[in-house]
C-alpha cells in the first residue's frame, strides 16, 4: 500500500494523475532551516522527515510504502518558505521580481526496508512586477500556503517568462522523477527499454 504523508491538496490531485491508488496522511512537519544548513540540503531533510513521520503513522502494516515531499522556493541561497501574511508575501514577489530563482522539490520514498530520493531543480524567471500588481496578486489570496508566495498552476503564471525545469515540480509534486521512483520501489511496472 502507498501512502502520501502530505496536507496539500496540490500534491495529492498530482499523485493521482499517476494511475496509482494512495492513502493521503495529514502531518505537520516543522520546517525550520537549521544553522549553517545548505538550501538544497534542508528541502531534503524536511521532505525526509515528512517520509519517515508517514511510515510512523502506518507503523507495522506490512508492505508499507510513504512518500514525503517537499518544496522551496531559493533564491541566492536564501529559502522562501509559505509567508506568514499578505505583508510577508508582497515583501517575496517583490524579491522575486525581474530575477531567476530556483525551486527545489525533494521527493523521498521510505518503506521499513528501503528508501529511495529524487531532487528536481528548476529555473523560474519572473519579470519585473510593479506594485499594483504584487497587490493585487496578494489580494487574491493565492499566495498562502504556496513557497515564495505564488503558484505557477494560477494566475501568477502570467509572471514567468522562462521555466527551465519541471512543472509539476514547481507545483509541489515532479511527476517524471516521482513516476521513477515509484517504478524502482516496484509499486508501478518498469518501463521497458525502448530499443
Ligand atoms: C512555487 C510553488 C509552490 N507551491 C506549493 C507546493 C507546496 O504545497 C507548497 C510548499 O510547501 P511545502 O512545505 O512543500 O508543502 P505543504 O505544507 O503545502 O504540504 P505538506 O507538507 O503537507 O506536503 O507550495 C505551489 O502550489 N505552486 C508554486 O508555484
Amino acid at each position: 500500500m502507498l501512502y502520501l504523508a502530505s496536507k496539500s491538496p496540490r500534491r495529492r490531485d498530482l499523485l493521482a494523475r499517476l494511475g496509482i491508488d494512495f492513502d493521503p496522511i495529514d502531518l505537520d512537519i516543522p520546517e525550520h532551516r537549521l544553522p549553517g544548513e545548505a538550501a538544497d540540503a534542508y528541502v531534503s531533510r524536511v521532505a525526509h522527515e515528512k517520509a519517515r513521520a508517514g511510515l510512523g503513522h502506518v507503523a507495522g502494516e506490512p508492505g508499507a510504502w510513504v512518500l514525503g515531499s517537499d518544496t522551496e522556493v531559493i533564491l541566492d541561497d536564501e529559502v522562501f518558505g509559505k509567508p506568514r501574511d499578505g505583508d510577508d508575501a508582497a515583501a517575496m514577489l517583490r524579491r522575486l521580481s525581474g530575477r531567476t530563482h530556483r525551486v527545489v522539490s525533494a521527493v523521498w520514498l521510505v518503506s521499513d526496508a528501503r528508501e529511495f530520493e529524487a531532487v528536481s531543480v528548476s529555473q523560474v524567471s519572473f519579470d519585473a512586477l510593479d506594485e499594483a500588481r504584487i497587490a493585487a496578486y496578494v489580494a487574491t489570496g493565492e499566495a498562502f500556503g504556496k513557497a515564495g508566495g505564488y503558484g505557477i498552476q494560477g494566475a501568477a503564471e502570467v509572471f514567468v517568462g522562462r521555466l527551465d525545469g519541471s512543472f509539476s515540480g514547481v507545483m509541489g509534486l515532479p511527476l517524471r522523477e516521482t513516476d521513477r521512483l515509484l517504478r524502482r520501489a516496484g509499486l508501478l511496472a518498469p518501463v521497458e527499454a525502448v530499443a
